[in-house]
């Protein structure tokens, strides 16, 4: 599903992803570790199409994700529709008025029919437990309720690959078990999913593939 070729990207002068080449498979769920600032994050948003490689190639279900082909609106739509990113600060995602239109966001600009979007953001409003939530901003919630927040604006397009950057980053214990409950649940209807996490206790209960990023700056498999 997704294929990265001689991947480099730096920013300004710095070189932080160098020479990185690595397949996925659609329905695996890898988790990316390593030393802080060893190029995680700027791995999920070259992956999600917000940075673009200065050497290598990107290809996503056949198709090369470059910054000419992202130009065209109806491939960038398909595109962000099929892999959503949960960023490690919600901060940084959550930006409409109301918990409501945060997760109504994407199925709107998607073209969805006010009732598709009401039922869809009903459902997830009920799936992360906040609907009485709904009408509140999302920078009047705690970390923890925005985490899930960012979680359900991603899920409302029902992509086929989700990356989250530090999921469980905020949460409490029942949150937690939420969230790792989520996470089997979608792996089980064979999406891809890619976290990136320091945690030891995920580390180790997870039986998948797991990608070191090394503060060289290349990747070990
Ligand atoms: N917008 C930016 N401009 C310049 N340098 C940046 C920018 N964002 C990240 N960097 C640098 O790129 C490197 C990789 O950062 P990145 O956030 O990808 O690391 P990370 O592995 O996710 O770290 P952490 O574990 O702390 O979350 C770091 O040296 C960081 O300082």
């Amino acid at each position: 599903m997704i294929q990265l070729s001689h991947i480099s990207y730096g920013y300004e002068s710095v070189l932080t992803l160098c020479d990185i080449s690595l397949t996925i498979h659609q329905g695996e769920c890898i988790i990316f570790t390593g030393p802080n600032g060893c190029g995680k994050s700027t791995l999920f948003k070259l992956l999600n199409g917000l940075v673009f490689p200065s050497k290598g190639q990107y290809v996503f279900d056949g198709q090369a994700i470059t910054q000419a082909s992202l130009q065209d609106m109806p491939f960038a739509k398909r595109f962000h529709k099929r892999i959503g990113y949960v960023f490690q600060n919600p901060d940084v995602q959550l930006f409409n008025p109301t918990v409501y239109d945060e997760i109504a966001f994407g199925p709107r600009q998607m073209g969805f029919t006010d009732k598709q979007v009401q039922s869809r953001v009903r459902d997830l409003l009920e799936y992360v437990n906040l609907t009485s939530l709904a009408d509140r901003p999302p920078y009047h919630l705690s970390g923890g309720e925005q985490k899930k927040v960012a979680i359900a604006a991603v899920l409302a397009l029902n992509p086929d690959v989700i990356m989250m950057d530090e999921p469980f980053n905020g949460l409490d214990r029942m949150s937690r078990q939420w969230a790792v409950s989520f996470l089997k649940d979608f792996s089980a209807s064979g999406k891809t999913i890619l976290i990136a996490t320091h945690e030891q206790d995920v580390l180790s209960h997870h039986t998948g593939r797991r990608i070191v990023l090394t503060e060289e700056h290349t990747i070990s498999l």
